[in-house]
């Protein structure tokens, strides 16, 4: 087990919740309807990406945008509890991004990629592990058209990467729990279900205190 403060046990709190699935298959959208209606409840581990800003996205809100050079320093300096290549750019999440959020005594949750879940399996991080998968692979390719956020290449990256992706969430014992996001509402009720213990313990222990 690699400790995730570097030697230091990780804080006692709530346990983090992991999304994870193929690009365009709701988790942004799933996170973000999670944390409007409980604010106080859960906290977005803001990764760090080389990868260009979207239209609407904001620096330290969506993600921390960096050079190759400066994530590459920071993932050799140790700052990393996880980090990987998608489609071309580095993504990773910082010892950072999680301690501030559980500073908070909020639920962290992480949206990484199938290989983010493979290294986080190593830390002492213990989340719960969420798959997001959309209803076919026409459904996703649709989303992410209608999207208007990729170019072709970069849509045929992601559409290639799904597949791994969707075969992957099969694996027996890798997920706690499969979420198709089919329609959305039904999507956030299955994902509001297999949080609610602990959402209900972190309202708990807020009001006790
Ligand atoms: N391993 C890892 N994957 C990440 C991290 N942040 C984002 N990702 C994943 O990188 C992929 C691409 O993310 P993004 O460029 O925002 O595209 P989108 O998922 O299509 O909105 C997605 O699968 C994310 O879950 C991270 O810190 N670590
Ligand atoms: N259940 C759904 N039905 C229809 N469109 C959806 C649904 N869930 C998400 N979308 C749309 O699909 C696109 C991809 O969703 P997004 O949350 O960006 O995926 P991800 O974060 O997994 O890449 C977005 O344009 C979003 O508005």
């Amino acid at each position: 087990m690699r400790d995730l403060c570097g030697g230091e046990k990780a804080m006692a709190g709530p346990r983090p919740v992991v999304l994870s699935g193929p690009s365009g298959a709701g988790k942004s959208t799933l996170l973000k309807k999670l944390i409007k209606e409980y604010d106080n409840v859960f906290g977005f581990s803001v990764s760090h990406t080389t990868r260009q800003p979207r239209p609407g996205e904001e620096n330290g809100k969506d993600y921390h945008y960096v050079t190759r050079e400066a994530m590459q320093m920071a993932i050799d300096g140790g700052k990393f509890v996880e980090s990987a290549v998608f489609s071309g750019n580095m993504y990773g999440t910082s010892k950072a991004a999680v301690q501030d959020v559980q500073a908070k005594n909020l639920i962290c949750i992480l949206d990484i990629d199938m290989q983010g879940v493979r290294n986080i399996k190593k830390t002492d991080l213990n989340p719960i592990y969420v798959s997001i998968q959309p209803p076919s692979m026409d459904i996703l390719e649709k989303r992410l058209r209608d999207r208007k956020t990729e170019s072709e290449e970069s849509l045929q990256k992601r559409l290639n990467a799904a597949h791994v992706d969707m075969e992957f969430s099969k694996e027996e014992g890798l997920f706690d729990v499969v979420i198709v996001n089919d329609t959305l509402e039904d999507a956030y009720g299955k994902l509001k279900g297999a949080l609610l213990e602990e959402i209900n313990q972190v309202k708990k222990s807020s009001m006790s205190v």
